[in-house]
This record gives structure tokens, sequence and C-alpha cells, in this order.
């Protein structure tokens, strides 16, 4: 075969061994090396000296000399350092190699050389020298360019990629471009095969950012062509149920509210209902910052499925969201006559059977459970609507598996409280119908955030105690990072003695991931009936806790929570009447604990925090959503590229709006590709 699925291994030079490395960074054939693209590139045109070494200091350096000296030490057993003295027009400097005896032979006396790598003190010559990276040996054909630098695994050198990767490109001529031409010209200037070469050896700045741009533009689009495609099923070729949006249940529930519902809030549900009254499967994403009162959102679609004699089940990714859920909603539901049941892994097998014989048999209505609920063993008589809570940790495969528990198409609703950047949403999301509460309830004032250095703690445990004598409640955070589990368990601990002594007139609590779940309960029982002044925490009560009456918050260790969980945090309080305060008692060591710490204080709008959190993090989540069936972002960055992102949408969706399934002889390479990128999980659209 000469095509690009020939096999790396018959690339000159590779063979089978060297092939099983290749594998191990996921390229086996040759069409993979051409999307392996660089993860950075070094200007070989701008060559220091050997004098500036020093002003380099822990920083790469590129330079050319010819080689004086070689010899290999061995400092210690199987460790090997080659060091090369090298002379340029500076003088001369060491570059060293480690565990690369075998290049004594190929760096001999007098050859002219390029090295490029880091510079470091040796403190035995007590000179700076280079910890080399990579070399080039200078040889008549040598040209000075850009050179790239990929992503190695052992065994592997850069040489040896960059050789294997110029090999690849011969065979550029077999890349067709899948992009129909009209999209071609309208969307990019840069061809696919040269855009490839242009990334992988670049040539010209500008015709760089044209490729760069293209394939930025190709990855946005197979994202979003899967999330079209999967869009225009749900809306035209699947019958849904149809739910009735108003009846008996419903109203009652409407008139036992003790508020009125928000703008956002009635135009949130109406969407909603009207999804689910319509005769095509709802496939909707449903944002609401913390406290904006999605509850009442999931209350009334839950009920709207059942007055239609459907099941419903809500599924959250953790056991303690799953509590929380079941305390928030069961008994608002239970009031209405409706049944509600719970899968937790609390729960003895018996218990569990009794749950499976109820879904069976109909007679428990509603569900809450994690991923439990999509179990095999899990058979409903008739569901009908599904609520998948948090969902970013749930994948499409997931959502897939959930829709093969009903003989119908399943509404689905999907809820979160974590503020997705646009540009997040449209990718993971891609294929929903959104609709944001874009409201709080009245009366809400913002938390009033400080940062505190830890040596104030003092006087924010005075600030405490005034409020604690106005009747106000508080939670104390403290962060427990799973590596050190054992040791921040003991600090909260010891923290939470402390200030039982602090405050002798009030009643604290201690909760904390260790506690057995009726343990845990009975500690929030006891808060939520104030009882309990103060709940001291570890970070389990994230998600879901609503108790109003609670309004100062205080976070030790600050600066070990990422933004998200920072603002998720916080919403536990504001969520009343009254003023509520949140210290963020932190040292700001680094400069991105500094920006998130500032972040924090100067807005509480979940979306805003959560753009900076893109823009500090990078989408660091998205790789975990990248496993679960969405095609790669290898060079796209969410933040930068988001214009990028649109068109790429828009023109996805128009064109499947043309030509529904790829079925078009003219987009046959699309699909082929699409099917490529997205790791067969479009076939059961494409193939149906
Ligand atoms: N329209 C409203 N008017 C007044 N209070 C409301 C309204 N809607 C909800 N609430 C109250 O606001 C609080 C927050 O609502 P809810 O728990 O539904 O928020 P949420 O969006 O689920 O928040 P979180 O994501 O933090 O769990 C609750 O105490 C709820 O009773």
């Amino acid at each position: 075969m000469t095509d690009l699925h020939t096999d790396i291994q018959y690339l000159k030079g590779v063979g089978p061994a060297l092939a099983k490395k290749f594998q191990k960074l996921g390229l086996t054939k040759v069409g993979d090396l051409l999307y392996y693209f660089p993860r950075s590139y070094v200007d070989r045109s701008k060559i220091q000296r050997s004098g500036e070494l020093a002003a380099y200091a822990g920083q790469p350096i590129l330079l050319r000399g010819r080689i004086t000296r070689v010899n290999i030490n061995q400092p210690r057993p199987r460790f090997y350092v080659l060091q090369a003295e090298i002379q340029d027009g500076d003088g001369i400097f060491c570059a060293v190699w480690f565990n690369q005896k075998f290049l004594a032979k190929t760096l001999a006396e007098g050859t002219e050389i390029l090295v490029s790598g880091k510079v470091v003190y040796n403190n035995y010559s007590r000179r700076w020298q280079v910890e080399t990276d990579d070399y080039e040996i200078i040889t008549p054909a040598y040209r000075a360019g850009i050179t790239p630098f990929y992503a190695l695994t052992e065994g592997l050198t850069q040489k040896k990629l960059r050789q294997t990767v110029r090999l690849a490109l011969e065979y550029l001529p077999f890349l067709a471009d899948p992009l129909p031409p009209a999209l071609k010209t309208k969307y990019t200037q840069a061809d696919l095969p040269a855009a490839v070469r242009e990334l992988h050896f670049p040539v010209k700045r500008d015709a760089w950012r044209q490729a760069h741009k293209r394939l930025v533009f190709d990855e946005f689009f197979y994202v979003e062509l899967g999330a079209a495609l999967r869009y225009a099923r749900s809306k035209t070729e699947l019958n849904g149920i149809r739910f009735q949006a108003s009846g008996a249940l419903l109203e009652t529930y409407y008139r036992s509210l003790p508020y009125q519902f928000t703008a956002a809030q009635k135009r949130v549900i109406a969407e909603v209902l009207d999804d689910m009254a319509a005769p095509k499967p709802m496939n909707r994403l449903v944002q609401g910052d913390v406290g904006s009162g999605k509850t009442d959102v999931a209350i009334a679609a839950l009920l709207c499925a059942v007055q239609s004699g459907y099941q419903a089940a809500l599924m959250v990714p953790t056991e303690v969201l799953a509590e929380q859920h079941l305390a928030k909603i069961a008994a608002r539901l239970a009031a209405l006559g409706v049944k509600v049941g719970a899968l937790l892994g609390k729960h003895t097998s018996s218990e569990k059977k009794e749950i499976y014989r109820q879904l069976a048999s109909g007679e428990c209505q509603i569900v809450i459970g994690t991923q439990a609920v999509i179990q095999e063993k899990v058979v409903f008589q008739k569901l009908g609507f599904v609520i998948i809570d948090e969902q970013h940790r749930f994948g499409v495969v997931q959502r897939q598996l959930l829709k093969t528990k009903s003989a119908e198409n399943i509404d689905l609703l999907v809820m979160t409280a974590t503020p997705i950047p646009r540009s997040l949403a449209l990718t993971i999301y891609g294929d929903l119908d959104r609709s944001v509460i874009d409201e709080m309830p009245p009366g809400r004032t913002p938390v009033k955030t400080y940062h505190v250095p830890p040596r104030d703690r003092r006087r924010v445990l005075e600030f405490l105690r005034q409020h604690l004598r106005q009747g106000e409640q508080a939670y104390i955070i403290y962060p427990l990072v799973e590596e050190s589990e054992k040791i921040d368990l003991q600090a909260a601990a010891e923290s939470y003695a402390q200030l039982v002594k602090i405050f002798p007139e009030y009643r604290l609590g201690l909760l904390h991931g260790r506690l057995k779940s009726a343990e845990k309960e009975e500690i929030m029982r006891r808060f939520r009936a104030q009882e309990l002044q103060v709940l001291v925490s570890t970070t389990v009560i994230e998600v879901g806790v609503d108790v109003p009456n609670a309004t100062v918050m205080i976070i030790e260790n600050a600066e070990r929570f990422g933004l998200a969980q920072l603002h998720q945090l916080r919403g536990r309080v504001g969520r009343g009447r009254q003023e509520a305060f949140c210290f963020l008692v932190a040292a700001l060591k680094s400069a991105d604990s500094r920006k998130r710490i500032n972040a924090m204080v100067e807005t509480t709008d979940g979306f805003k925090l959560a753009e900076i959190d893109l823009q500090i993090r990078g989408p660091g989540d998205f790789t975990g959503v990248a496993q679960s069936g969405f095609p790669d972002l290898l060079l796209a960055d969410l933040v930068k590229d988001e214009a990028l992102l649109q068109t790429a949408r828009a023109a996805a969706f128009a064109l499947i709006e043309q030509d529904a399934r790829l079925s078009r002889p003219e987009h046959a390479l699309l699909r082929a590709e699409l099917r490529r990128r997205s790791r067969g999980l479009i076939d059961y659209i494409l193939l149906n």
C-alpha cells in the first residue's frame, strides 16, 4: 500500500522495534504522523553566543560551534554523563548529554554542531553549561530555519521524529482535502496538504499562521459536525414523547411555592416544558449560576413527566450530591404524593433490590442516584425523562447508554451550576439547546469577598463572632487535597478543636468525607435546624447545600482551590436576604493563585469567573471530556480561537441542514474523516 494507511514501521529507518515506540504516542499509520503536530518550535536562525550563557540561566539557548574535546563520566552506576567542549566565537563552553554514551561516536572532535538546551550551573566545574535537548551536526545540506519540537516518549529522539515526519510528508499527495470546495473558499485560504507541511516545518510566519488557522478550523469543524448530526437527528428523525405541559400536579406545585418565580425561571421552565410537549425528544442544557434556583426548574420538569404517566430519573456524579438532591427534592415531591426512590452506594443489596422492584413495577415514579441508575440491572416500567446534573463529568457514551433504558426516545435535560464559558459550552454541548437562568432571586446582595493574609485570621474570627451573635450561621472550610488527605484531615480536626475553644458559647460541627453517610446527614440536619451555628468542613459541602441563614464563609488555604470550586463554595452563602461575607484566607505565593483570589474578590459573576479560569488554566477538564468521545482539540485554543469556533459551528450546522446525514457523494470524504476523528462514536447516526 502506498497511501496514508501505510504502517509507520515500513518507513525508512523505522522498523518494528521503533514502530512500537511510535505506537506509544498513538501513532501507527503514516496518516497519524501527518497529524502529529509539533508542540513548539525553535528558530535556528537566531543563534546565541557562549559569552551570554549566564544571562540565559535556567532558560533555553541555542549555540553553534566546533567540538574540541569529548569525555564520558560515570558519577554513579548506570548513569553516564557525556560532556563535549565546544568552541564558538566567544570561547569554549560545555554541553552535556545524559545516558547517551553511544553519541560519543557521532560527536567527534572537529565536528561542527548546533546544540540547544537549558543553561544550568555546574557546581563542580563552577561554570554555566548547556543540558542539551537537541543537537544537529552541521553538514553541507544543513539549512538554518525553524525547527519543530515534538512530544516524545522514551527511546524516541527529536531527531528521529523529525526524520520520520519528513518521510511521512512524502505521502502528502495522498492527503485529499475533505472540505467541499465551496466551504474551502469560504472559510479558509490554506490548502490542506500545504498547511500540514507548513505546520511541521514552517517556512514563513504568515504561511504558518494561515496553516495553523486552517487546522484549528478543521478541529472545530469536525467537533461541530458531530454535534450538528446528533442535533439534526434528534430534531428531524426521531419521534419523541408528547408530555402534558400543564396539569393538576404542576398547578398544585406552583401554588405551593412561598415565592414568585423570577422572570428567568419562568422563561426557562417554559422552554423546557415546550420541548417536553413537542413530539421530538428534548436535548436541552440548563445553565444557572449557584443559587439561581435551578431546583424549581428540575422539579417542574419531573412533575411534567410524572403527570404524563412516565417515570423520570435524576442522575448526579457523586453520592454526596445525590443525597443533597434527595434532601432538597424528595420532601417537596412527597408532599405532592409523588414517590421518589434513591439508588445510593450506602444502600444494602436488599434495599437496592426493593428499589429495582419498585422501578420495574412503576410504583416508584422518580429515582435519584449516581451512575448506578444506568446500570444494566435497572429496568424501568416506563422511563420517559432524565435529568443529568453537573453533566460535564458524564460523557456522550453515558448519554447514549441512558437512551437504551426506554423503548421510547426519552427527553433529556442537562443541568449545570458550573458556569461554562460559551466557547466551551459550544464544544462540549454542541448538540444541545441551551437555556440560561441569568437572574438571581430577588433580595440577594452579592457576597462581599475579601482576601485575608493568614496573620489577620484572628480579626476575621472576631467579625464572625459578631454575626453569630445576631443569630446567623457560618461555614469554615478546610481544603482536602487527595494526595495529602491524612495530613489535611488532621489539620482540619486540630483547627476544629481550637475553634471550639475560641467559640465556647456556640455549637460547632465537623464534617468530612471520612464520616459515614448517616453521620454526615445528621450533622447537616443539625446545621439546617440551627442546632449548630458553625459548620467546619472539608469540601464535601461544595455543591448543593442550601441553608439561607448561613451568612459568613471562611475558606482556609484558599489558594489551593480552583476558581470553579471557590465559586461553588462561596455560593453556599448569600442565599437569603441578609448580607453575606466570604473571607479567603490565603498566602499568595504564585501568580496564578493571586489572579484567582483577585478574580474572586472582584466579581461574583460565575460566567466571568469561568472565563478567567479558562484563561488561567486552559481547558484542563476538557481532556476528560475528550476521552469520553469527542474528537481531540490539539491545536485549538478555546479562548483565543473562540471566533473561529463560532464560524466552524455555523458552517457545520449549515452543511448538515442541507445534507442531514452526510450521505451525498460529494461529502463522502468528509464523512470518512469525521468517522476517523470521532473514533466510531458518530457511527450510530452515519451508518443507520
Ligand atoms: N424565585 C425565587 N424567589 C426567592 N427564592 C428563591 C426563588 N427560587 C429559588 N429560591 C431559593 O433560592 C435558593 C437557591 O435555589 P436552588 O437551591 O434551587 O438553587 P440552585 O440553582 O440549585 O443552586 P445550587 O447550584 O447552588 O444548588 C433556595 O433557598 C430556594 O428556595
